[in-house]
């Protein structure tokens, strides 16, 4: 579903050049849960952010489902971005005036043809398949961390994508919490076979994932 070949980017400040990737070879293929592990500053968010075509590299391609991304307008990419890719961070990212199924709803507020109702239906069931039905008039502020991050979660499947991108998912909550953001990962990838790429520091974590695979100054080692 998703190839990167020969992979570069590097970033140029006034006083720096950084080299964040250097010729990452990697393909993902559909339904699969791959961890990307290593140390800090290695290049992994640098990764996430191409593969959820946030960003472009400096060389080298990415193909999603066969098509270089290159080849599509920025107004195609973004649209495929919007369709495609759901984003889960560490930090949950979710808007705290605005209720949970609100919050939900956001990303098909610019999908075209997406009527209110089926907005709230498919929210709804977004929240159903997280565990969090009784909370849908709740704020982000009246939840735990770990129904925080279930609400973010919901809010990256609402848009049924293709890909979910999780960036340490775990990463602010205890060890009981993290667990059951994992088992719902691992659950949605296998019952629902939603393709998922997870940066972790966390390897009980990775190794629960069918693939681990392990970056170091820029470099896939494994
Ligand atoms: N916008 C930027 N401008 C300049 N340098 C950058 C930029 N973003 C990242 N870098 C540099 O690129 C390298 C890789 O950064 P990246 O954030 O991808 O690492 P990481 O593995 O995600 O680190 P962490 O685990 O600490 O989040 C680092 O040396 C970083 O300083």
């Amino acid at each position: 579903m998703l190839r990167l070949i020969d992979i570069e980017k590097v970033y140029q400040t006034k006083t720096i050049e950084t080299v964040a990737l250097n010729r990452v070879n990697l393909t993902i293929g559909k339904g699969e849960f791959v961890s990307i592990m290593g140390p800090s500053g290695c290049g992994k968010s640098t990764l996430l952010s191409l593969i959820g075509l946030l960003d472009e590299p400096t060389s080298g391609t990415i193909e999603l489902n066969g098509r270089a991304v290159r080849s599509y307008s920025d107004k195609e990419v973004a649209a495929l971005r919007n369709s495609k890719i759901g984003f889960v961070f560490q930090s949950y990212h979710l808007i705290n005036d605005l209720s949970v199924l609100d919050n939900v709803e956001l990303p098909l507020l610019y999908r075209p043809g997406v009527s209110g109702k089926e907005r709230r239906q498919r929210a709804l069931d977004a929240l159903d398949k997280v565990g969090l039905s009784a909370r849908t008039a709740h704020f982000p502020g009246q939840l735990s961390g770990g129904q925080r991050q279930r609400v973010a979660i919901a809010r990256a499947l609402v848009g049924q994508p293709e890909l979910i991108l999780a960036d340490e998912p775990t990463g602010n909550l205890d060890s009981v919490m993290g667990e059951e953001i994992m088992d719902l990962l691992l659950e949605l990838n296998r019952r629902d076979g939603v393709t998922i790429v997870m940066v972790t520091h966390d390897e009980q974590q990775a190794l629960k994932t069918e693939r681990l695979v392990r970056f170091f100054d820029g470099s896939q080692v494994s």
